[in-house]
């Protein structure tokens, strides 16, 4: 059996400060469409690390510094591949808030996400970036349905 598989590396970052803000993202494409936190896809021999700094840069303006790495969630897709997507947290950043082609991007309290038309699975994403506890969102086939967990 073989050891490799066909894997779609992505990333998501919170970014936020000390005051209860945390920067969103109201993204336009139709394939998962509504308010997240940036992020996207790793590049060929990218570090992961660099690959975060890159997209929370060309998605917000914003430079990060330390992001730290906060979780994971997968599943899998139409063609049997896995997608992961790591979570990172930051709270340290220089730079403009410019929003880009992926969607408009603006501070909010967090204690308002609830009022905003978030992305599918995001309400339960969160939960993996805040609780220490937590650290995958995990979505498995049981009997032909899909489901997730947090682990
Ligand atoms: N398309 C998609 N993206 C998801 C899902 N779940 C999830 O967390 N994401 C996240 C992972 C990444 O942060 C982001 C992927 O966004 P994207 O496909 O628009 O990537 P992108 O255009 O920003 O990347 P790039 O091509 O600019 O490098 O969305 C999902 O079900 N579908």
């Amino acid at each position: 059996m073989s050891r490799s598989e066909k894997v779609t590396l992505t990333n998501m970052c919170m970014v936020y400060d000390d005051k209860g803000n945390i920067l969103i993202q109201d993204r336009k494409d139709i394939s998962w469409p509504g308010v997240c936190f940036p992020g996207g896809h790793i590049e060929a021999k990218e570090s992961f690390v660099e690959s975060v700094i890159r997209e929370v840069k060309e998605e917000t303006g914003l430079i990060i510094e330390n992001p730290v790495l906060c979780g994971v969630k997968q599943f899998t897709t139409k063609e049997h591949g896995r997608y992961i997507v790591f979570f990172y947290k930051s709270n340290t950043y220089t730079g403009e808030l410019c929003s880009s082609d992926e969607g408009e991007v603006y501070w909010i309290k967090r204690s308002e996400l609830h009022n905003y038309q978030l992305s599918e699975d995001f309400e339960d994403m969160l939960k993996v970036f805040e609780d220490d506890e937590l650290s995958e969102f995990y979505y498995y086939n049981e009997g032909g349905d899909w489901d997730y967990k947090l682990l």
